[in-house]
C-alpha cells in the first residue's frame, strides 16, 4: 500500500508568523516527490503537519484519505526523517535501530544491512557520531522503516558526497522494490532531479508551483556555442545564468520562443535543457511576483 496525501485550506501560524498560508496540495500514492523552497520558506512546516508532529491552525490534512492528526494507525505508517534523525544521544547505534521496530513495518534485518554498508559502527554511541555517519544512520531509520509515505527532511545534509549517492541509490532500490510515496526536501537541487517524478516549489509559505519534472525541464533552455552567436540569440532574453570558456559561451534562458529556437538552430547554437536549480533561483526570485 502507498499513501496518498491532501493539505487543503492549510494555514500554519507560530505566534506572528504564517509559516503557511491556505496551503492546498494533492499527491498521488506511490511518486517520488522533491520539495524546495528557500531557507524558511516552510518546507518543514509542511513536512511536520503530513507526520502529524504538529496540528495546523486551520485546514485539513488527509493521509491516505484520513485525518492524519490524533490517527495512530495511520501515523505509524508514515515517518519523516530530519537532519540528525530524532536519537536519544546515549543510545549505541544497535539501540537506535532497535527503537525503530516501535513501527510496524520497521525492518531490522534490512536496517542492519545497511548500517554496513554506511559504515555505521553499532556499539558506538549515537552522540559520538560525526555529523554525516548521524545522518546515516537517521537515513537507514527512515529507510528501514518501510513507511507508506516516507518523507526526508534535508537527510543528507552532513553527508559527503559518495555517501549521499549511496544514499540516493539505497532509497532508489528501496521504492522500486515497494513502490510508495516518498518526498525529498532538500537544497541540493540538480543532484535529486533525476530520481524525482513531481517537484512542489514552497515560497514564502505558499505553493508556488507544483508539477512533473518534465514540465520544470521543459521550461527554460540552455544556448551554447560561439560567444557573439549566443549573445545575439539571447538579446532580448531572460539570461538567468551565462558561463564562458574562451570563445565558447553557455547562456541559461528562462523561456525560448519559437523565434529565438529558429534563430539558435539557425546559428548553429546547441540547445540543452536548463538545470532545476537554475529554474528554482530564478523562480523563487524575492523580486518576481508570483510565477
Ligand atoms: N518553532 C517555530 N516558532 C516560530 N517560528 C517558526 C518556528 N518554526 C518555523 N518558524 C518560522 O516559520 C517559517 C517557515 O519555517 P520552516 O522551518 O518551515 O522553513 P523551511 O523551508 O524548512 O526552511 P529551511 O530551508 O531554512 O530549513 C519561517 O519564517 C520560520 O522562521
Amino acid at each position: 500500500m502507498s499513501f496518498t496525501a491532501s493539505l487543503r485550506d492549510v494555514t500554519l501560524k507560530y505566534k506572528d508568523t504564517d509559516a503557511l498560508a491556505d496551503v492546498n496540495l494533492e499527491l498521488e500514492a506511490g511518486k517520488i516527490y522533491g520539495l524546495l523552497g528557500r531557507n524558511g520558506a516552510g518546507k518543514t512546516s509542511l513536512l511536520s503537519l503530513l507526520a502529524a508532529f504538529r496540528k495546523p491552525t486551520s485546514g485539513e490534512i488527509l493521509i491516505g484519505g484520513e485525518p492524519v492528526w490524533e490517527n495512530a494507525a495511520v501515523v505509524s505508517r508514515v515517518a519523516l526523517i530530519r537532519e540528525g534523525g530524532d536519537f536519544d544521544d546515549a543510545d549505541t547505534v544497535k539501540a537506535a535501530i532497535d527503537t525503530g521496530q516501535i513501527r510496524p513495518g520497521f525492518d531490522t534485518e534490512y536496517a542492519l544491512k545497511l548500517a554496513e554498508r554506511f559504515e555505521l559502527p553499532l556499539k558506538k554511541k549515537v552522540r559520538e557520531l560525526s555529523r554525516g555517519k548521524r545522518s546515516a544512520l537517521a537515513a537507514v531509520c527512515g529507510l528501514a522503516a518501510r513507511a507508506e509515505l516516507t518523507m526526508f527532511d534535508e537527510v543528507h545534509l552532513g553527508m559527503d558526497a559518495p555517501t549521499r549517492d549511496a544514499f540516493y541509490k539505497e532509497l532508489l532500490a528501496e521504492y522500486m522494490d515497494r513502490p510508495h510515496t516518498v518526498i525529498l526536501s532538500t537544497h541540493l537541487i540538480d543532484e535529486v532531479a533525476n530520481y524525482l517524478e513531481e517537484v512542489i516549489i514552497v515560497d514564502r509559505g505558499r505553493i508556488l508551483r507544483h508539477e512533473e519534472l518534465e514540465v520544470f525541464q521543459g521550461m527554460g533552455a540552455t544556448l551554447t556555442g560561439p560567444a557573439a552567436a549566443v549573445d545575439a540569440v539571447a538579446a532580448g532574453l531572460e539570461v538567468l545564468a551565462e558561463q564562458q570558456l574562451g570563445g565558447t559561451k553557455a547562456a541559461t534562458v528562462a523561456a525560448l520562443d519559437p523565434g529565438a529556437r529558429e534563430r539558435a538552430a539557425a546559428s548553429g547554437l546547441e540547445i540543452g535543457p536548463v538545470g532545476l536549480q537554475d529554474l528554482f533561483i530564478h523562480l523563487t526570485e524575492p523580486t518576481r511576483k508570483g510565477a
